[in-house]
């Protein structure tokens, strides 16, 4: 089966088009694009997460690909596959459920899943499939952009260059890129330091970079694979 999925974050939104003969295409783009899109192949089924409202996304969507569509705003309810620690499992946002799904298509085991988005997310998920609770603090971007909105004069400079360094900063876009580098870093090297037995998986759009710097590898498709493992077994959605 062709399958289109659509991972609608707070930033952007990102596609994997798996067609009949199992090629997979990858994109991005603004919300406001995605309806414009021409696919390689015509999905025959469409999911879609998104931890944003985008009611006219949903719209042009479901006007396009009508019953092919599956919408997830919010994680499905505890079963064997994961069970929540949340007392209001729907407040869970969707892109976390669908990382840790994801992960254990790769990994048996505890895990340890960094989403490295907008926010950067930690969660913790038993070998049993026990959701162990996690973390949510801002990501690269919106740290800095935090500084250079909430002060007067720590501003993104234009004639200075986002190094991606964690060595001391010698100009200010510098001191602001290093430090929340190390931020993000350190936060992430914490919680390995302290679940040593959980194997780290580490996504999104900052993920790479983490990971290099960290010594692990990258996992990009954390989230697609989180929704095909919703598609194959369609029973528990
Ligand atoms: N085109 C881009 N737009 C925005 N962020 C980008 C882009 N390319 C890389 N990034 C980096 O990726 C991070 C955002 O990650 P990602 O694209 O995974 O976010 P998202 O999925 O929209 O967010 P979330 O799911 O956390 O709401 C930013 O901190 C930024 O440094
Ligand atoms: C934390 C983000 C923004 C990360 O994309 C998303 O998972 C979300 O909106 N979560 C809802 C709150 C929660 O997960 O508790
Ligand atoms: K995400």
């Amino acid at each position: 089966m062709s399958v289109l999925l659509l991972d609608v974050g707070n930033s952007r939104v990102k596609w994997r088009l798996t067609t009949l003969s199992g090629e997979r295409y990858y994109g991005d783009s603004d919300a406001a694009d995605i309806a414009l899109q021409t696919w390689v192949e015509q999905p025959q089924r469409v999911m879609v997460s998104s931890v944003r409202e985008q009611a006219d996304l949903h719209t042009q969507l479901e006007l396009i690909f009508g019953q092919r569509l599956q919408w997830l705003k919010e994680p499905l309810p505890s079963s064997p596959q994961f069970q929540h620690c949340y007392p209001e499992p729907r407040r869970l946002g969707v892109d976390r459920w669908l990382a840790m799904l994801g992960g254990r298509v790769q990994q048996s085991g505890d895990l340890l899943v960094v989403d490295a988005g907008t926010a950067l997310t930690i969660d913790l998920f038993s070998g049993d499939n026990q959701h162990q609770g996690g973390y949510i603090v801002p990501g690269l971007r919106m740290a800095q952009n935090a500084l250079f909105t909430g002060t007067d004069r720590v501003r993104p400079y234009q004639d200075e260059q986002n190094e991606q360094d964690t060595a001391p900063g010698k100009n200010t876009l510098n001191c602001v890129a290093a430090g929340v580098l190390r931020q993000n870093l350190a936060l992430v090297q914490s919680l390995l330091d302290e679940y040593p037995e959980h194997q780290p998986l580490i996504t999104g759009g900052d993920g790479q970079l983490l990971a290099g710097r960290l010594g692990l590898s990258y996992s990009p498709d954390l989230i697609f694979d989180g929704m095909d493992s919703l598609c194959a077994g369609s029973s528990i959605v």
